[in-house]
């Protein structure tokens, strides 16, 4: 099903940012080496590479259970590698930099009783923002996200798609130099699911690695490569 899968892949492209010479391109790099994750005697991934450069879009596919969940977790460092190693950062001397890292969790991770604002904001600030420059961002993201309206609700009192759309506006609003997004258009009607799709991409198109997990054909399309897993190991597109 992916347009293309191999084992090993290596992406050179130049970003339009890094092309065109002008931006605050983030930089990212991810390099997964043969890694293996394991729950208990469940094995979720075996033996999994990729390498991704600045301006790369990639999406993760597979039926439910193959892995697509593990191998996020394993970039951004959430779960313990049984095997192989992860480096990312912003360039040779910053490997293994666990700040180049954005995730938008599959379920959204979002707190309920804080609202969609104040969700989008505190990342920003634990991550050392100024509080003019944090809400600027927080306020930027969720109008992105068509949430300009709805930052002052509580989550709880948000649709799943209006949540999983704060999810990936406090995504975004992190401006990482690596986005590893989970499921991140399964809860959207077409529209928003392409206004998502749009902002993934501009984001990779602005130097940023996107890596972005769905079981979703249509989605999956968007990017450049597609990476398809299938009981834990990359396999042939
Ligand atoms: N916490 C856990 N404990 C035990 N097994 C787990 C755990 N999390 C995942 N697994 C198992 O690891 C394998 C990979 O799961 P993972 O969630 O990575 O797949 P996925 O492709 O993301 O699935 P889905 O599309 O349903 O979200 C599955 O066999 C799953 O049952």
């Amino acid at each position: 099903m992916g347009r293309h899968s191999e084992q090993h892949r290596t992406f050179g492209r130049r970003s339009t940012a890094e092309a065109s010479g002008t931006s605050r391109a983030p930089e990212g790099f991810v390099d997964v080496r043969g890694v293996g994750v394991a729950y208990g005697d469940v094995t979720a991934l075996e033996e999994v590479s990729l390498s991704a450069r600045p301006g790369d879009f990639l999406a993760v596919t597979g039926h439910s259970g193959a892995g697509k969940t593990s191998l996020i977790n394993a970039i951004a460092g959430i779960v313990p590698l049984a095997s192989g190693e992860v480096d990312l950062g912003r360039g040779a001397t910053q490997r293994r930099d666990p700040s180049a890292v954005a995730i938008i969790p599959q379920g959204n991770g979002l707190a309920s009783v804080l609202t969609a604002y104040e969700n989008v904001l505190a990342p920003l600030r634990a991550r050392g923002l100024a509080p003019d420059e944090a809400a600027t961002r927080a306020t930027e993201a969720l109008a992105a996200v068509g949430l300009g309206e709805s930052g002052t609700h509580l989550v709880e009192e948000l649709s799943g798609g209006q949540q999983q759309r704060a999810a990936v506006a406090r995504g975004l609003a992190i401006d990482a130099p690596v986005l590893l997004a989970d499921e991140p258009t399964s809860e959207l009607d077409h529209d928003n699911r392409e206004r998502v799709l749009d902002l993934m991409r501009a984001r990779a198109d602005a130097g940023a690695v996107v890596i972005m997990a769905t079981h979703d054909p249509e989605a999956a399309a968007r990017a450049d490569v597609v990476i398809e897993l299938d009981d834990g190991r990359v396999v042939g597109g």
